[in-house]
């Protein structure tokens, strides 16, 4: 018997963008003739376990359905938070048929470079875990906090934090269908402000799986980001 759960696959790109800066949605700013999402969608589409992805676009997006993309798409609406996007998805993906113990898989579109092994990497991990798992990089950097100032004024240290075992988080992440709307369900409910739906899990204390992923896995968020971005995806090609 088949115990392998299906993968249904989502890529969130209703947002705006505003770090960014640009006069289109960041996910459509185009490298090397192709926009993010269509990176983001043809990375997906490289993994063996993904035949079709949904992407959550926002409700006055025309940009979207015009593009072509390496493997069959399906709309869903997005939110104004980007939870909200995923819950969206995440609807849709019930709604068309999806079994409560089939995996769920969030990409950003901002993040177009990932490596197609660290896809694999995730799901595989998914699979093996009760709630699910996300990809993460260990953090290189010193880090500094500061002190909550006027942002007019000079900002200075107020302590170095201890870096060991602190990650930062990229996406995909990967997560059983069921556990996920019941999470973002607790979210919504007490209105718990989230960035990724990993924190939704760690909101109910529910153990949610660490995957080593590559740097080059960036999030193109502020107008530097894409020089780092165009050079990574040009030693992608
Ligand atoms: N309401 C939202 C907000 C974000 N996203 C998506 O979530 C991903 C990561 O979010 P982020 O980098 O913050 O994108 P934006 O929200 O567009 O950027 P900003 O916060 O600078 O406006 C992006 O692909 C974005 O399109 C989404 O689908 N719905
Ligand atoms: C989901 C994410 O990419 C993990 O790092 C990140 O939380 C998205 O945050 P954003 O503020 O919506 O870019």
């Amino acid at each position: 018997m088949n115990t392998t759960p299906r993968i249904h696959a989502m890529i969130v790109a209703a947002g705006r963008g505003s770090r960014f800066g640009a006069s289109m949605a960041k996910q459509y700013t185009l490298f090397q003739g192709q926009t993010l999402l269509q990176h983001s969608v043809a990375r997906l589409a490289c993994s063996v376990f993904i035949e079709q992805c949904w992407l959550v676009i926002a409700a006055d997006d025309t940009t979207a359905q015009t593009l072509d993309f390496t493997m069959p798409v399906q709309y869903a609406t997005g939110g104004a938070e980007r939870w909200q996007s995923v819950q969206a998805g995440v609807e849709a993906i019930r709604q068309s048929g999806a079994a409560d113990t089939d995996l769920v898989l969030i990409h950003d579109a901002a993040r177009p470079a990932v490596p197609s092994c660290d896809i694999d990497k995730v799901i595989t991990a998914a699979m093996h875990e009760p709630y699910g798992a996300i990809l993460a990089t260990p953090v290189a950097d010193t880090l500094k906090h500061s002190y909550a100032q006027d942002a007019r004024l000079p900002t200075y240290i107020a302590q170095t934090l201890d870096r060991s075992n602190i990650w930062q988080a990229q996406t995909p992440q990967v997560f059983r269908l069921d556990q996920l709307q019941k999470v973002l369900q607790h979210v919504s409910e007490q209105q718990i402000a989230i960035t990724d739906e990993a924190s939704a899990f760690e909101s109910l204390s529910l153990p949610i799986r660490l995957v080593a992923g590559s740097r080059q896995n960036i999030k193109l968020t502020y107008p530097d980001d894409a020089v780092l971005l165009s050079a990574i995806l040009s030693l992608q090609a």
